[in-house]
């Protein structure tokens, strides 16, 4: 069996790559019956020109996070980092203004103002930011509607325009000051699904083109053309090689496993710890030869494979290859409480015993 490269799906970016980094984000509703923990300890890294897809059920918390990366709204503990600025310190003012520079917003509403024409609605964060000459506004503004096949409606009100027509517009003002990420939540909800794709081509377009694209979205089919897919539940983001490993999972299973699998670096050649179940992230498992091989017949497990061992000791008859290995694994007892929680999802695993991302 040869060894894979390793699944850049399986890992996100490392922090110095980040040009959005979450590290440690919760976010706290205080609430007259108490508290509710909208996002719980999210650690999230999104590098430059990355397409990224946030999906979860309704209420799962994917608007609050993107408000985290938007600054809309702060979080209770933790940092947020976004093309260099530490959100957490702006003050309100220092924050809109940083906004208009470094983010393009799209929402599900379009948001356009209507007694200003489209044309007017697209040069607005220019006016706002000061960016470009004024002299230069209108035709970067009609450029901009031009891209996305509006130029003819451009003296026109939204109100005239068709949803799909008014959500291009959106996408146009967006772009008005250039910014190097664009942050969409729920950009097609509202959209027929011809509309929706030709949405999605001017997205695919604009990433393929440098931009750093967040989009929410309800739709699995529209969330797989990203990049990644980041899958939140119950304010939990799971982690990406359990969303690439067992992705015909319910949200809840992927949650529970979240909760019980823990990852572990190996250098070069060591042995794997007794361990129920692993899942190799980089590098690769290698059978050991200093232990008596099982019964089995044991291939080498490389990045993305994952295997379930009957007894914990048969862990040790692996080895980390010479790149060393990082990965998550089960020891006895988380694999018990994973028993406890969820027994279906056990049940599940066992009847696979192992395979490939
Ligand atoms: N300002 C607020 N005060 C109290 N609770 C809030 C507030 N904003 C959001 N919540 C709660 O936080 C949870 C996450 O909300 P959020 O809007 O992020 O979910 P979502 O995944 O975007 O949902 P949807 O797909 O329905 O838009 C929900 O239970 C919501 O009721």
């Amino acid at each position: 069996m040869s060894l894979a490269a390793p699944a850049r799906a399986l890992i996100q970016p490392g922090a110095e790559e980040a040009l959005i980094l979450l590290k440690g984000v919760w976010k706290v509703f205080k609430m007259p019956s108490g508290t509710f923990e909208a996002l719980k300890n999210i650690n999230l890294s999104i590098r430059a020109g990355e397409f990224v897809s946030v999906t979860g059920k309704s209420g799962s918390g994917k608007s609050t996070l993107v408000n985290m990366i938007t600054g809309i709204d702060r979080p209770t503990r933790g940092e947020v980092r976004v093309n260099g600025t530490l959100l957490n310190t702006l003050s309100e003012g220092a924050l809109s203004v940083w906004r208009g520079h470094n983010l393009g917003i799209v929402f599900q509403f379009f948001q356009l103002l209507p007694m200003l024409s489209v044309l007017e609605n697209v040069m607005l964060p220019m006016d706002f930011c000061n960016r470009y000459d004024p002299a230069e506004r209108e035709s970067r503004a009609m450029d901009l509607l031009k891209m996305v096949g509006l130029e003819k409606v451009a003296h026109k009100l939204p109100a005239a325009l068709s949803g799909g027509q008014q959500q291009c517009a959106a996408i146009a003002r967006a772009l008005a000051n250039d910014p190097p990420i664009l942050v969409a939540d729920e950009p097609t909800g509202n959209l027929d699904s011809r509309t929706a794709a030709h949405v999605m081509a001017i997205f695919t377009d604009l990433v393929a083109h440098g931009k750093t694209l967040v989009m929410v979205t309800h739709d699995l089919s529209l969330a797989q053309q990203a990049h990644r897919v980041l899958v939140i539940s119950d304010g939990e983001l799971i982690h990406p090689a359990i969303v690439a490993t067992w992705p015909h999972l319910s949200h809840a299973a992927m949650r529970h496993l979240n909760r019980h699998l823990h990852d572990l670096r190996l250098p070069p050649g060591a042995e794997l710890p007794p361990s129920r179940g692993v899942l190799v992230l980089e590098g690769s498992l290698q059978p050991g030869t200093t232990r008596p091989r099982p019964r089995l017949h044991l291939e080498p497990l490389a990045a993305g494979a994952w295997h379930l061992f009957e007894r914990p000791e048969e862990a040790g008859h692996f080895r980390a290859g010479p790149e060393g290995a990082w990965v998550l694994r089960w020891d006895e007892s988380a694999w018990e409480r994973l028993r406890q929680d969820a027994p279906d999802v056990v049940t599940t695993l066992q009847s696979h015993r192992g395979g490939q991302a």
